[in-house]
């Protein structure tokens, strides 16, 4: 079967084409790089509005059948950065280990690392994970959540994920 993957872009300059968008791009190569099993990439581009980010990620999950949404951007302190708040509205467990682990690896690169406020949750069959909108933030925060991603979408129902063992080795925790 293969994946559908959610690559969401959260950028009101990227959205309104001030800038090409290079974070949905870099999402789609990582994944290119670390997945070994069937994938498709659902891509989408919206401005830093929680109401659209929200409905989003909710087409997504339940009309688009994606197990696994990525987001970029939106998750820093400024006025306009709704990205974590639009993601918790939308799902039914949050998982806090993700914006934890990847803060911590991002902090050994960048101080501002901990203005970043993103998360990870459950919706239905979709686990959705914010990333920070740089996009050398990318590669760096989903090499380090993605060994924990097969497993947690497995027990959420969704498509089974397998990766490169050489590049991100997936846990599956034995029995
Ligand atoms: N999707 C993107 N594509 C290319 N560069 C980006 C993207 N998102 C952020 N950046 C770069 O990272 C810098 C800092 O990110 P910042 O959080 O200000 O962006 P942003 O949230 O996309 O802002 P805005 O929503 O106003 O476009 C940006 O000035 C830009 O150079
Ligand atoms: N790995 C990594 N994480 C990072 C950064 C970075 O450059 N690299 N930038 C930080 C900065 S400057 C901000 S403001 C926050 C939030 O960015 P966002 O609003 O674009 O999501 O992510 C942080 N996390």
């Amino acid at each position: 079967m293969t994946a559908k993957i959610g690559v969401v872009t959260v950028s009101d300059r990227a959205s309104a084409g001030t800038y090409e968008d290079k974070g949905g791009p870099a999402i789609a190569d990582v994944l290119g790089e670390i997945l070994t099993s069937p994938w498709e990439a659902v891509r989408r581009l919206v401005p830093d509005n929680a109401a659209l980010v929200s409905q989003t990620l909710q087409d997504l999950a339940d009309r688009d059948g994606c197990s696994l949404i990525f987001t970029t951007g939106g998750t820093g302190p400024s006025p306009r950065d709704v990205t974590p708040e639009a993601t918790e509205a939308v799902c039914e467990k949050m998982l806090p280990g993700f914006g934890e682990l990847m803060r911590e690896k991002s902090l050994a690169q960048v101080p501002t690392a901990i203005l970043s406020r993103q998360t990870a949750g459950i919706r239905g069959k979709a686990l959705i994970v914010n990333l920070p909108g740089k996009p050398q933030s990318i590669r760096l925060c989903m090499l380090a959540v993605f060994p924990a991603i097969p497993y947690c979408v497995d027990l959420i129902g969704g498509a089974r994920l397998e990766t490169d063992p050489s590049l991100c080795p997936a846990f599956r925790p034995p029995g």
